[in-house]
Parts: structure tokens; C-alpha cells; sequence
């Protein structure tokens, strides 16, 4: 993975990149950070695509945009990053905004506050009620991993990371404030790895899906049933 650039708080589809040559991007993976307010959505994102943790934040209100473009095998892919409101008032005008064209889901909980971390189902429905499929790459964020020190943080981890294994999800325990921005970082990569696979399946899928329909062999699909049936299963 190489990074090309990095942007905040800008939608438009043609960067160009730091030496003033438009960077070419074949790709742009719309990514939705959700998760209770305060849990340190602003700082992740913040953090991924600026390399360090802000040095103030405030609450969010509707959506903040960063975007960061990688490039992964050979492949340019701009990663937009949604920052979503947690605090339910400043969300509401927004949400529709929000679940549209989603190539990947990031959940957030924050590691000292039980609370957020037992209303993730509540973030999942939301998601499935806006008809997010489980085909789109998900992963569960376990933030402020420099604060951890009691009992309770270390039950709450294990209790995650069999969250994020039932749901298939990518797991990780991340800190936006400490050294290893590298956490923070895998979070993404991953996620665009996966996206850019995921693809790549997509196109043999397709040829496979075309090839046997000239045979007539009905290809597989997920039922909304099936994947109501997982989204429902939490923990
Ligand atoms: N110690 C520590 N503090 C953090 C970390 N991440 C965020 N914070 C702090 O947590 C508070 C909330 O962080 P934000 O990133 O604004 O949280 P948010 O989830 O975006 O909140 P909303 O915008 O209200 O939804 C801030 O005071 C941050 O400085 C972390 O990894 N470690």
C-alpha cells in the first residue's frame, strides 16, 4: 500500500496530488464511521488521514468528510470517509445521506464507555434497515486503547472480538491518541484490500453468472430472510 494524498472536508472527484499533477483514480470507496457519540470517530478518521490525533474536536454535526488515497496493488483507491454524527440531534436531516452507496462500514465503540459498546446492535439494525447488505466489508473498532486499564475494558475486548467474529467483522483495538498510528491505519487499508478483492471476485462471479446462464443454472443469491436472519444475531 502507498499513499498518494490526503483531504478533509472535500467531495470532489478530481484531487490532484501534492506535486500539482491531477492523480489518476479509478476508485472511490464511499466508508461510513458510525458508533455512539464520543467514541473517537473524528479522531480516527483524523488520524488516518492526517497522520496525527486533532488537536481540538467538537462535536460532529451531520457529516464530516476526509478522504485519503491509497493506491493497493498498482490500483488507486480514494477512500472517502463519512464521519457521522453520534448525537441523535445532529444526525437526523443527514441519515438518509449516509446509507447510500456505502462500500464499507466501520463501527466504533469506545473501550471506557460500556455503554457505547452495548448500543452497536442499535447502529447494526440501523444499518440493515437502510438495506445495507452483509456483502459490504465491515469492521468493529475498539477506540482509546491508551486508557484501557481495568477489569471491566479487558472483559468488554474479549467481549468485541467474539462480536466482530460472529459478524463476520474485522476486529481492532486502536488507539487515535497513541504511537502506533499504524492501528489506526490497518482499519482502512484492510478495508479497501478487502473492497479491492471483493471486486475482483465480483468480475469472475459475473463471468461465471454468464457462462452458466447459457447452461440455465440459476445463480446464488442471498435472500433478504438470510440476511436479516445475521444482521438480527448480535452477540
Ligand atoms: N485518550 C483518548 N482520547 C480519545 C481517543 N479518540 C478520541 N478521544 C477523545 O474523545 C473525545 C471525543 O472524540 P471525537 O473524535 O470527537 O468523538 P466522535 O465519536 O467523533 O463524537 P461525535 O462527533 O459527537 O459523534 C475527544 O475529547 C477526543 O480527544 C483516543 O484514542 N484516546
Amino acid at each position: 500500500m502507498t499513499l498518494v494524498e490526503s483531504s478533509k472536508h472535500n467531495l470532489s472527484e478530481s484531487s490532484g496530488s501534492s506535486t500539482g499533477n491531477p492523480v489518476r483514480c479509478r476508485r472511490t470507496c464511499k466508508i461510513i464511521v458510525i458508533g455512539d457519540a464520543g467514541v473517537g470517530k473524528t479522531c480516527l478518521t483524523h488520524r488516518f488521514c492526517n497522520g496525527q490525533f486533532p488537536s481540538r474536536t467538537e462535536a460532529t454535526i451531520g457529516v464530516d468528510f476526509r478522504e485519503k488515497l491509497l493506491e493497493i496493488e498498482g490500483e488507486k483507491i480514494k477512500m472517502q470517509l463519512w464521519d457521522t454524527a453520534g448525537q441523535e440531534r445532529f444526525r437526523k436531516s443527514m441519515v438518509q445521506h449516509y446509507y447510500r452507496n456505502v462500500h464499507g462500514i466501520v463501527f466504533v465503540f469506545d473501550v471506557t464507555n460500556p455503554t457505547s459498546f452495548c448500543n452497536l446492535p442499535l447502529w447494526m439494525d440501523e444499518c440493515r434497515q437502510h438495506s445495507l447488505g452483509l456483502d459490504i466489508p465491515r469492521a468493529l473498532v475498539c477506540n482509546k486503547a491508551d486508557l484501557v486499564t481495568s477489569t471491566t475494558a479487558s472483559v468488554l475486548i474479549v467481549q468485541a472480538r467474539h462480536l466482530a467474529e460472529v459478524h463476520g467483522m474485522s476486529f481492532y483495538l486502536t488507539s487515535a491518541k497513541g504511537p502506533k498510528g499504524d492501528q489506526v491505519d490497518s482499519i482502512f487499508v484492510t478495508l479497501a484490500q478487502r473492497l479491492k478483492s471483493q471486486r475482483r471476485e465480483s468480475v469472475n462471479e459475473c463471468v461465471l453468472h454468464c457462462r452458466s446462464e447459457s447452461f440455465n443454472i440459476p445463480a446464488r443469491v442471498i435472500t433478504a430472510q438470510e440476511s436479516k436472519k445475521k444482521w438480527a444475531c448480535i452477540c
